[in-house]
């Protein structure tokens, strides 16, 4: 999935520390996502970020010819890079962890389908406008209704936790290029021995 990052319904979730990004649900441009099951999803994103943006990662001059970063053998990451969350990519785009939700939020009874992703790096500036790549790689859980926000918390904040444990195998980590995950329990983890084919995420425009 990929789009521009668009406003979700504005209900501060950045107060709750959960900001979600919203991509539009279009079925001209994701056919498959109207027959997807609702529920909470894990994987990788990939941020375009301008080089205006604080948390923009220069691509090393050494990469910046490759069409696939995950075709490319792995590069050290540069002395800039983001302390966590972020990898270094190619042509403009940065890999992070993700753990997204597709639907309706039986909490807030949304009346139309939502994709929001919860990017599992502390950003220093919003990024609205900017283009996002998805590549979905595991189900989580079905959507829930909850008593309380507290609780529609608790379980976002699990969910990360799942992404993150998930997403440092060997079978989730992406081929090619060092991603650092913060793993719960064991701190924050470079990924060298990554198995998943991710060159769609920093393909060329
Ligand atoms: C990992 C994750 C799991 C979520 N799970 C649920 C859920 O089970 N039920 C629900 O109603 N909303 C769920 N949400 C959606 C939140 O309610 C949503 O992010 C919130 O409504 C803020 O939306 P906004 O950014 O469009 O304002 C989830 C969001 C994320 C990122
Ligand atoms: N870690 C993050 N994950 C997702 N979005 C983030 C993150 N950090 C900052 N943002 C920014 O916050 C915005 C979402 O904030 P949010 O309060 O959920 O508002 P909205 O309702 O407009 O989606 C995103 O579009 C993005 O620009």
């Amino acid at each position: 999935m990929s789009g521009l990052v668009i406003s979700g319904f504005g209900r501060g979730s950045k107060e709750l520390g959960i900001p979600t990004a919203n991509l539009p649900v279009d079925d001209a441009t994701t056919p498959w996502i109207s027959s997807t099951p609702s529920g909470v999803y894990f994987g990788w994103a990939s941020l375009n970020l301008p080089a205006s943006h604080p948390d923009f990662v220069p691509t090393p001059s050494s990469s910046s010819s490759s069409s696939s970063a995950a075709a490319a053998p792995s590069a050290p990451a540069p002395t800039d890079a983001p302390k966590r969350g972020g990898a270094q990519g190619a042509n403009g785009f940065t890999i992070y962890p993700m753990v997204m939700s597709i639907g309706y939020n039986p909490f807030y009874k949304n009346t139309v389908r939502s994709a929001e992703v919860h990017v599992l790096h502390r950003f220093q500036a919003d990024f609205y406008g900017v283009e996002m790549r998805l590549l979905v790689t595991g189900f989580i859980r079905e959507e829930l209704d909850y008593s309380g926000l507290e609780a529609l918390i608790a379980d976002i904040n699990f969910d990360c936790e799942v992404a993150r444990r998930s997403l440092a195998r060997d079978g989730w980590a992406p081929r090619g290029v060092d991603v650092e995950v913060d793993v719960p329990g064991e701190g924050v983890k470079v990924l060298t021995g990554g198995l998943l084919e991710c060159g769609w995420l920093v393909r060329p425009n």
